[in-house]
């Protein structure tokens, strides 16, 4: 945001800095502004199911046509709970669904907001969503170095940066300590919301939302968190918070105030003019009263008053201003009709002036500071470090498979080449290390789930490319839980079950295990993509793996099965897995009995197992494809994830 273009709309909007800013305010409007924002006829839906096993669609209106200018300052939204104060700020942020705004628009500095200008404003969410297992020094370093372009920031100067922004959040002493997660302790609650504004400070906006930044925080701490914002809006920037019930240490900070009542307002303007303005309407705060419980009790009164008015509903013309009063909210008439909105509608229409109602924002891409590459060494390094220093899933992985291999191994120990226990030994193996291959990866569906919160925040806020993300993932996991306890699972058994003692059966052995694996996890992948809970993922991975399973040849003569349900073991990492291992194994081998000799390749004919060369390869294929498939879909489904609330 230019400062120019900020001053430009000091100028313009220099009715509103005296209308609605106290004296200390007017002074930073003149000195240093960050922008201006401003919004018009704002009505936003929301869709709802109508009943509980209804198929149809009702709309809800959340936000009932608001209109309002916020300049440099501290800008609060203050509102009892479902007042319409997040969606507010959402819709102001651009971070709602646009398909909910029904009429309306939103303007920066009088231009309508594109992605780029979205991008370069920041969000601080009210759950902070941060690494946990990093430091807040290197979740600031892991923004700069990110959201800083190469071509304008050197590393030293990005690492002068992150210094900068913890010395200015006083966050020194706890710089080396890591944020925490539901395991390890960590910062404070206070220490972590300073960390998450510190993200975002990382770009010197000059536009910050914050959503309930004080919410779960104790009061001392609160005070701290508001003392910084104050401090921040000071160096000429406009800060819009919504917050529900601040004491009055934290409400005296604030430069402008807008109160929501059911989605509409009841009150925009000054904040310490506003007692005065309700004292105006018939509504008094008694002396030693915080005036923000005030206003959350005059909003409930003005229910019960409502409840017995009939009248309330009527079009008037005050001071000029044509109102069309559609409203049942008392409060919010009232403000309608007073002088104070008439003033923010008539400087909005002289702000607006060029722009028509079709006119939308220019559709232009934002661009990431960083390359590709760049971002997916970064995502990678960021991935691998956590892995390391929350390893319970990899050495979970690693000792059940060094277990099962084991169990695997005592099992079918030393299978002897005599019949029949030659051929049901070997294929029951077979069979239960497929089993086991492809359950022991279940573990996988939690991939995209436990970061899906950390992804949605990071790339709507133009962090990294979705692809750099998932590809480091996808190599990060793959390598230390999936390819190398693999190895340990197919090696330990092999040689205590004493199958072929050839060097080229074991390697394409363990070929095929690596290929159960990794089709079986790509498919886990896709689930975790899909869905935002594990229950679900459960669910939705278990029933494919099971069904899978029956089609795998070995419980079931596929040969004997219903022809329209038989297709489904072309679909079937069991069938593929299962093939590829007998056909390694029993290929060449004879076996006998007493009174019978039999070859692997008799018992193939009759399994109707195309054991040739590339009878062998296609089952290689079929997974690889299986696989290759999972991760495209999985890839897509991530982009999908929605980025709007
Ligand atoms: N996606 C949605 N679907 C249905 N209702 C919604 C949706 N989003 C918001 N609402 C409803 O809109 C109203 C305003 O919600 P909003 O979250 O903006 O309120 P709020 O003032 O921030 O509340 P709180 O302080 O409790 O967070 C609420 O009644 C809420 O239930």
């Amino acid at each position: 945001m230019s400062m120019e273009a900020g001053a430009e709309t000091g100028g313009e909007t220099g009715g509103e800095c005296e209308a609605s800013v106290d004296s200390e305010s007017a002074a930073l409007c003149s000195q240093n502004p960050g922008p201006c924002v401003s919004f018009y006829n704002v009505r936003y839906c929301v869709k709802e199911r109508a009943g509980l096993f209804s198929f149809k669609w009702v709309e809800k209106e959340i936000l009932k046509d608001v209109s309002g200018i916020m300049n440099s300052g501290m800008n609060a939204i203050m509102g009892p709970t479902g007042s319409g104060k997040t969606s507010l700020l959402d819709v102001i942020a651009g971070r709602k669904d646009p398909r909910g705004l029904k009429s309306g628009k939103v303007l920066v500095d009088n231009a309508l907001v594109t992605s780029s200008l979205r991008l370069s404003c920041a969000y601080v969410v009210q759950n902070d969503v941060l690494m946990g297992t990093l430091t807040v020094r290197e979740n600031l370093a892991f923004s700069a170095n990110l959201r800083l372009s190469l071509a304008e920031y050197s590393s030293s100067d990005k690492a002068m940066k992150v210094e900068s922004v913890i010395k200015e959040l006083g966050l020194t002493d706890c710089a080396n300590t890591k944020i925490g997660t539901e395991f390890l302790r960590g910062v404070s609650g206070g220490e972590r919301k300073r960390c998450s504004i510190g993200m975002e400070l990382i770009t010197s906006p000059s536009l910050l939302f914050l959503d309930e930044p004080t919410t779960g925080l104790d009061s001392n701490t609160a005070n701290a968190i508001i003392d910084l914002l104050h401090r921040l809006s000071r160096s000429g920037k406009t800060i819009i918070f919504s917050i529900h019930q601040p004491r009055y240490s934290i409400y005296r900070q604030f430069d402008h105030l807008t109160l929501m009542n059911k989605g509409e307002i009841i009150y925009a303007g000054s904040a310490d003019k506003a007692l005065t303005y309700f004292e105006e309407i018939g509504y008094k705060c008694e002396p030693f009263n915080n005036p923000a419980d005030f206003f959350l009790d005059i909003t409930n009164e003005a229910f019960s008053l409502q409840a017995n008015s009939s009248n309330s509903d009527k079009a008037e013309d005050i001071n000029g201003c044509e109102l069309m009063l559609v409203s049942e909210n008392a409060l919010a008439v009232k403000y309608r009709q007073s002088p104070q909105c008439c003033s923010v509608i008539q400087q909005l229409q002289e702000l607006t002036e060029g722009i028509k109602p079709e006119d939308k924002p220019d559709s232009d891409q934002a661009s990431y500071p960083t390359t590709f590459c760049y971002q997916l060494m970064l995502v990678s390094t960021r991935t691998v470090k956590n892995i390391l220093r929350n390893p319970q899933t990899s050495y979970a992985q690693l000792f059940l498979n060094i277990f099962f291999g084991i169990l695997v191994g005592l099992i079918y120990y030393q299978i002897p080449h005599t019949l029949p226990e030659a051929l049901q030994n070997r294929t029951g193996a077979f069979f239960f290390l497929t089993i086991n291959m492809v359950f022991g990866n279940l573990s996988a569906v939690e991939l995209f789930i436990s970061e899906r919160v950390l992804f949605i925040h990071e790339t709507s806020s133009g962090y990294y490319r979705t692809s750099a993300y998932f590809l480091s993932k996808v190599f990060a996991d793959l390598l230390p839980n999936r390819i190398l306890p693999v190895f340990v699972f197919s090696a330990i058994p092999y040689f205590m079950m004493a199958l072929k003692p050839e060097v080229e059966a074991f390697f394409l052995y363990c070929v095929t295990m690596s290929m159960i694996s990794l089709s079986a996890v790509s498919l886990a992948f896709l689930v975790s993509a899909s869905v935002g809970s594990f229950a679900m993922a459960n669910i939705l991975i278990a029933l494919p793996f099971v069904f899978m399973m029956v089609f795998g040849g070995f419980l079931v003569n596929l040969n004997s099965m219903l022809s329209w349900m038989s297709w489904l073991k072309w679909i079937s990492i069991f069938r593929y897995g299962f093939n590829a291992l007998a056909i390694n194994e029993l290929k060449g081998q004879e076996f006998t009995s007493n009174y019978t000799r039999m070859t692997g390749e008799m018992y193939l004919d009759n399994q109707e197992i195309d054991y040739s060369t590339w009878g062998f390869w296609q089952n290689q294929v079929a997974l690889m494809g299986i696989m290759c498939v999972c991760l495209l879909l999985a890839y897509v489904q991530l982009r999908r994830i929605s980025r709007l609330k």
